[in-house]
């Protein structure tokens, strides 16, 4: 999606201070997530995280870089399914919600990341 004309969002979800918080939150419940744990097992967490905080920020309009590898790229191979990506996103609201995040705001990103679905989901 195009960028964001104001940080507006960056800043309902904390800064990069709240947006660190949400990864963290999103990566131990993927861990506890029985439904799409599996696909993380041979990943470089800290490398996910990274790259989550990074590509976060720069979504909700902060003043980031994204250093890491195409969606499609990186996401294939995975044969990622309709319901697993579904999943992240319930894990990814539990997340936001559990650090305040207004529920404005949580759709205001997730509005954001619904377009990046068919370069994740395997076709
Ligand atoms: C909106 C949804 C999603 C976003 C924004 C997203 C974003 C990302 C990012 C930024 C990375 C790191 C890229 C890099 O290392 O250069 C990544 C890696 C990864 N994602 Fe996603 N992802 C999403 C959905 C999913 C789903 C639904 C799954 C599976 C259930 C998944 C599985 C993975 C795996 C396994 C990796 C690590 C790949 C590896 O170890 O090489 N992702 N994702």
């Amino acid at each position: 999606p195009p960028p964001l004309p104001d940080d507006s969002l960056y800043q309902a979800l904390g800064g990069q201070p709240g947006i660190n918080r949400v990864v963290e939150g999103l990566l131990y419940r993927i861990a506890d997530d029985e439904r799409i744990v599996h696909h993380f097992a041979d990943t470089d967490i800290l490398r996910l995280q990274e790259k989550l905080q990074e590509q976060l920020c720069v979504e909700a309009g902060g003043p980031c870089e994204y250093t890491g590898d195409s969606m499609s790229e990186v996401h294939a191979g995975f044969a990622i399914t309709e319901a697993d990506f579904n999943a992240l996103v319930e894990d990814l609201i539990e997340a936001m919600t559990a650090e305040g995040i207004s529920v404005r705001a949580q759709n205001r990103l997730l509005q954001r990341l619904a377009p990046m679905r068919g370069d994740i989901i395997y076709r």
